[in-house]
């Protein structure tokens, strides 16, 4: 890393107007986004949005149509790549050997001594919970545990940056839950990690900011809040007597019935403005309750009609 300081407030991951065209298809547009040192990233877009596309062009793998694909300041380079840890979408692995054989080969690859490889890749089997198959042959595992072997490869060297293609993908709620613990002690170790996944509880659980792709733009792009700020936030749910609620400017009614509705605050409408003036036209409210619009719910009003004709 450059010893001056201005480097390190630039960010780690740098594309601008970045378009890729496979033949007459566009696939990517006008695509900018930055990744800032020590964030973790979620990069996110509906099925076949171009996001592995996206991190195959930042990884030298395809050659931009037109644009900037920058990591630490710079098109990717082998040195980069010897600071980087990348974990596609499609996994492989040598498959007859065994689990720590492979594992070892790997580190040693990314500069680890054998020793330091071996001690490491037990650790590691251990704490997500396959120790006991460190002699198994790789293609003797089940999907789900090939996959840990993979992550397991993909951050022993404690890479700089980390791109993570559905790291999670395939596992039950306990595992994935084991592999975020996994990842946020990456970023806390001081790994700056691109994400790419489906699971919206994921990204609150983990990503600083976000970014949402659709048809080769950027639909949304900042911290979780900032992009349900911009989806239009503020869903309340209230309580009241039972008749019907009177319509305002403040607010959308989404369902009024047998007492309980369900508004969505107009942009910029403060919640309590709401509450006063529902209570100043006279209305009983027994509950009122503000929340914000969750990702699953955003995620499903961009892409929700793509996705159904996908279906
Ligand atoms: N080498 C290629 N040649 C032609 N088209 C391609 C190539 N690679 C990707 N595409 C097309 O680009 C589009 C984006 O694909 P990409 O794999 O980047 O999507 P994705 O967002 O990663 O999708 P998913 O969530 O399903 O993994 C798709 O329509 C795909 O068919």
């Amino acid at each position: 890393m450059s010893e001056q300081t201005p480097t390190t407030t630039e960010p780690l991951v740098h594309i601008a107007n970045f378009r890729m065209d496979f033949g007459r298809t566009t696939v990517i547009r006008d695509l900018s986004f930055d990744i800032r040192r020590g964030e973790t990233f979620g990069f996110l877009g509906s099925n076949g949005s171009g996001k592995t596309t996206t991190i195959r062009a930042l990884l030298g793998i395809y050659q931009p149509t037109a644009g900037v694909l920058h990591i630490d300041g710079r098109p990717f380079s082998p040195e980069a790549g010897e600071r980087l840890g990348y974990l596609p979408e499609e996994r492989g692995l040598y498959k007859k050997e065994s689990v720590i054989d492979v594992m070892v080969y790997f580190g040693r690859l990314k500069g680890l001594g054998a020793e330091q490889a071996r001690r490491w890749s037990r650790e590691y089997l251990e704490r997500v919970g396959i120790g006991e198959k460190e002699k198994v042959r790789l293609d003797k595992l089940s999907g789900g545990q090939q996959q840990k072997v993979q992550l397991g490869v993909t951050i022993m060297n404690e890479p700089e940056l980390l791109i993570l293609d559905e790291p999670t993908k395939g596992f039950d709620p306990v595992n994935r839950r084991l592999l975020m613990d996994i990842i946020d002690d990456q970023k806390r170790a001081g790994s700056t990690v691109m994400m790419v996944t489906h699971q919206m509880e994921e990204v609150e659980r983990l990503c600083d900011r976000v970014i949402l792709l659709k048809d080769g733009v950027a639909r949304a792009y900042g911290t979780v809040e900032e992009v349900q700020e911009q989806f239009g936030g503020t869903i309340v749910q209230v309580d009241h007597d039972g008749g019907r609620l009177p319509d305002s400017a403040a607010y959308r009614i989404l369902s009024d019935e047998a007492g309980h509705a369900e508004l969505e605050a107009a942009e910029g409408a403060d919640p309590s403005a709401i509450l006063r003036g529902l209570v100043d036209a006279g209305v009983p409210v027994s509950r009122f309750s503000p929340t914000r619009k969750s990702l699953d719910d955003i995620f499903v009003e961009v892409y929700g009609a793509e996705s159904r004709e996908e279906d």
